[in-house]
């Protein structure tokens, strides 16, 4: 039986309003939409522990006055909520997640690569300087919207320019759905700017290139250093050594924060529907094409090349649209051709399996 069951939980705030006190698995990120997979006698008999940090040997989870270490897994990442089982840890339950980023497995070998789990909020951070670019805001953005994550661009650097606002005003074009605010990432802006989204319970984290300030921000909202202090190393997929951190990080009012560079790496892979959103407007256009399956290029009755023509839409943005689909489709069909392949594979396996068996 599935309910909701977080009245049970100690010093529950049921309302969700944020002056209640936060229980220690609030402070950990645990929403209503994890308390309803599971049932009471669960809570007792495997109680929920989040995945705070993902080490090459070992997962570090936290829970209600709980702290251990389980063996890794690859189908479970940092962020992840599971239900603890004692006396077979690696049989823990993963409960259905909230949100997902993943990418394509570097090399060969797995498709996916699970990066992070059960995301709110992603920042997308950018400066307000030549790393100002809104092609690649889009892709982030389309990025969060596949994943389930709410983006809200974040512009740092607002202290080295004399016009933040002109930034301001270039990406809030991007959608109409997606907010943008600009500060200074050092000391105490971030706190208050980024208040509406760093509550309680809820978990955020940073996309964006090398150097716009995430480590920054990451730190002036936990009130330390110790982003840049506690960093991890492992083995990346070539055996290199590199220097990676998958963690989360506790706000003091019970926020988390995410600090995973894998993410800026990430490639579009089969988020179509993450692009649509972003290009909403493109969409809502589309819907007024001759053709059902027009792809606004040089087909007659284009009610997207008309917009253009019109001036209602930009053409750089129509541009950057078949772009991004162009980039999602080449990902996602190398992936399916890979899986066909794969599969492929396993019968011809399977069949020299049977053909052997059958001579004995
Ligand atoms: N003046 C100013 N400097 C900033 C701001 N944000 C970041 N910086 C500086 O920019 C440099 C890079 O910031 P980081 O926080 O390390 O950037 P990052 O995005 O974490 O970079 P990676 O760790 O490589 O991904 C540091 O020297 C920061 O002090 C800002 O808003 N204003
Ligand atoms: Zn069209």
């Amino acid at each position: 039986m599935v309910r909701d069951y977080s009245q049970f939980l100690p010093l529950s705030h049921r309302d969700g309003g944020s002056s209640s006190p936060v229980t220690p698995l609030q402070a950990l990120g645990w929403q209503p939409f994890f308390s309803q997979q599971i049932g009471i006698e669960d809570f007792d008999a495997t109680p929920p522990v989040r995945v705070v940090q993902v080490h090459r040997n070992a997962l570090h989870v936290l829970g209600d006055s709980i702290d251990t270490t389980l063996p890794p897994r690859q189908d479970v990442t940092v962020g992840d909520w599971l239900l603890l089982d004692r006396t077979r840890p690696h049989c823990s339950r993963v409960l259905n997640r909230s949100s997902l980023i993943k990418r394509r497995a570097p090399g060969t070998g797995r498709d996916e690569q699970l990066i992070a789990a059960n995301i709110d909020t992603a920042f997308i951070v950018s400066s307000c300087n030549q790393d100002f670019n809104v092609p690649r805001f889009e892709r982030y953005i389309a990025l969060a919207f596949e994943a389930r994550i709410t983006p809200v661009i974040v512009l740092t650097k607002a202290d080295q320019v004399a016009d933040p606002q002109t930034y301001l005003d270039a990406a809030r074009t991007i959608s109409d759905t997606v907010e943008a605010v600009a500060l200074d990432a050092r000391g105490d802006e971030p706190q208050s700017v980024l208040a509406a989204w760093c509550k309680p319970g809820k978990t955020v984290a940073f996309l964006g290139s090398s150097g716009v300030g995430k480590s920054t921000l990451a730190n002036a909202l936990l009130n330390s250093q110790t982003i840049d202090t506690q960093e991890i190393r492992e083995d990346d997929s070539k055996g290199r050594h590199t220097t990676t951190r998958r963690e989360l990080h506790s706000m003091p009012n019970g926020c988390m924060i995410l600090d995973t560079p894998g993410m800026r790496e990430l490639q579009l892979t089969d988020a179509e529907a993450g692009i649509d959103d972003v290009f909403a407007d493109i969409q809502q256009l589309s819907l007024g094409c001759r053709f059902k399956d027009c792809k606004h290029d040089t087909e007659p009755g284009c009610a997207v090349a008309q917009a253009i023509e019109q001036g209602a839409i930009d053409a750089s943005r129509l541009a950057r649209w078949h772009k991004l689909k162009a980039e999602n489709a080449f990902n996602s069909a190398s992936l399916a051709e890979r899986r066909s392949r794969d599969k492929a594979f396993g019968k011809m396996v399977r069949g020299v399996k049977k053909l052997k068996e059958s001579r004995r």
